[in-house]
């Protein structure tokens, strides 16, 4: 064991040398790497192979000029990435994130968590994320477009259906996948559509891939919550964020009993007692692009609190849904003393490592990311399978493979918990897993 442990800190401690401003980078390594020391000491052979080492360093580190020209014909130069991390299992599999936070270390992050998310799922896909610096609020569409365009005319030369096919992400829907489609068919001459995922309907997308992330983490949650013989029925819930992923695990949450009594966005959140109505905040957010806080404007019984974070609302469960590590210790310990009892992670590594270790430590039940919201991904590689077979699955179908995948990366995540860490912890247990099926595959595959 001490072996594995000193192995573990050698690898990390040259991250830290190598990158030392990449610190989102550096603590989404950690959380992983922390988990394995039991599993690296009973198995030598990840360290002879070197996996770790050769799995903090992406195959390929992509950054780019993007340059656009607003509507006043002014000339604008963004930063554009695409970090193709690791494909031991599948064509790089990832979304893409426009956010003027975004740089190297957050693109890093997210392509590193990836690779494990997507091995959980149990499909083909390896580890990619991508982005740009780019701030789409109060953006034209037309403006939006010629970004979207400029974006793709770099990124089309380094993708493809069985390269990288990437998605969307913070700031990235429906629309500008659809942008990024047109102009990747436009510069191939290729009407290929697997060569992103989250397209809409019409030009190839699958049914359910939009509910698909923010669904699969409230099913998460109910499989946490059968393991107590309870239910969603009658839980109170804050989430976090009013964006993609927010609006359907509220919807889904709604569905199946749950009382969701508060959401947010960048600018405060909003409670309503009486439970949120989903329909103001999907008009709002969805089709008239508003702040959160137009829905206390509507609703007499809510208030709007502006500038404050969500996480003082005593709740049941907590499901960070808006963006990294939103959720930091001392919001742990005010979700504690109200009493929450689980806490899911819908947006990828939304809790500090301090956060997590006092929700360890205080035994609330904790859904890591890359195992609470990998339903998107997976809703991915069904639309990936469709596109190849030409086939489209009802909304009905691919919601049952949803549940099905969710259940089993619960299954494997409880059961190497157990195995390696004698405790029902889904955090070392979603990462020991996920870890195995992808250093399997680089030792299958030899030293590359
Ligand atoms: N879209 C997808 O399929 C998947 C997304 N995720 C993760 O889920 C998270 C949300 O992504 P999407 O819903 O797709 O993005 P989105 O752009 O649709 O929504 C993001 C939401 O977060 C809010 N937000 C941003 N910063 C905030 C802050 N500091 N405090 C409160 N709210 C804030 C925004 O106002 C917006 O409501 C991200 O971490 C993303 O990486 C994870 C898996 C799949
Ligand atoms: O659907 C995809 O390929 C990407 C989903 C994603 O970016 C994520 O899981 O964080």
């Amino acid at each position: 064991m001490e072996d594995a442990k000193k192995y573990i800190e050698d690898v990390l401690e040259t991250v830290k040398e190598r990158d030392p401003h990449e610190e989102e980078f550096y603590q989404a390594v950690k959380e992983i790497f922390d988990s394995l020391a039991p599993y690296l000491a009973e198995h030598p052979k990840y360290q002879q192979f070197g996996i770790l080492e050769r799995l903090v360093e992406p195959d390929r580190f992509i950054s780019f000029r993007v340059p656009w020209v607003d509507d006043q014909g002014a000339v604008q130069v963004n930063r554009g990435y695409r970090v193709q991390f690791n494909a031991a299992i599948g064509p790089y599999k990832g979304g893409l994130r426009f956010h003027p936070t975004v740089n190297s270390s957050i693109v890093k992050f997210l392509a590193f968590e990836q690779i494990f998310k997507n091995a959980l799922t149990g499909q083909p896909i390896g580890g990619g994320k991508g982005g740009a610096d780019f701030d789409p609020k109060n953006k034209s569409n037309a403006e939006i477009m010629r970004f979207t365009q400029s974006f793709m005319t770099e990124l089309s030369k380094h993708i493809g259906p069985n390269v990288d096919v990437p998605a969307g992400d913070i700031g990235v829907g429906g629309r500008e996948i659809n942008y990024m489609v047109g102009q990747y068919r436009k510069l191939r001459g290729s009407s290929e559509a697997g060569v992103f995922t989250g397209k809409g309907v019409d030009i190839g997308g699958s049914l359910t891939r939009a509910e698909s992330t923010g669904y699969g983490v409230i099913y998460f949650v109910e499989n946490m919550l059968k393991e107590f013989n309870e239910s969603l029925t009658g839980k109170k819930i804050i989430v976090s964020g009013s964006g993609k992923v927010s609006i359907y695990a509220m919807e889904k949450a709604i569905e199946l009993g749950a009382r969701v009594v508060a959401c947010s966005d960048s600018s405060g959140y909003i409670y309503d007692e009486k439970g949120i109505d989903l329909e103001t905040v999907k008009r709002l957010k969805e089709v008239e692009g508003k702040r959160i806080s137009a829905y206390a404007e509507e609703h007499d019984h809510s208030s709007f609190y502006g500038g404050e974070k969500i996480w003082q609302v005593a709740c049941d469960i907590a499901l960070p849904c808006a963006t990294q590590n939103e959720l930091d210790e001392n919001d742990a310990s005010t979700l504690i003393h109200n009493g929450v009892s689980i806490v899911a992670e819908g947006a990828n590594m939304p809790c500090t490592l301090k956060a997590v270790e006092q929700f360890r430590e205080n035994h609330v039940g904790f859904a890591p990311s890359k195992a609470a919201n990998a339903g998107g991904v997976a809703v991915s590689a069904l639309e990936m399978a469709q596109n190849s077979a030409r086939v489209s699955w009802t909304f009905e179908e691919v919601d049952r493979q949803l549940k099905e995948i969710m259940q089993n990366i619960f299954d494997q995540s409880l059961s190497a918990g157990r195995q390696y860490k004698c405790e029902d912890n889904l955090i070392d247990g979603a990462n020991i897993a996920g870890f195995k099926r992808v250093a399997d595959a680089m030792i299958a595959q030899g030293v590359l």
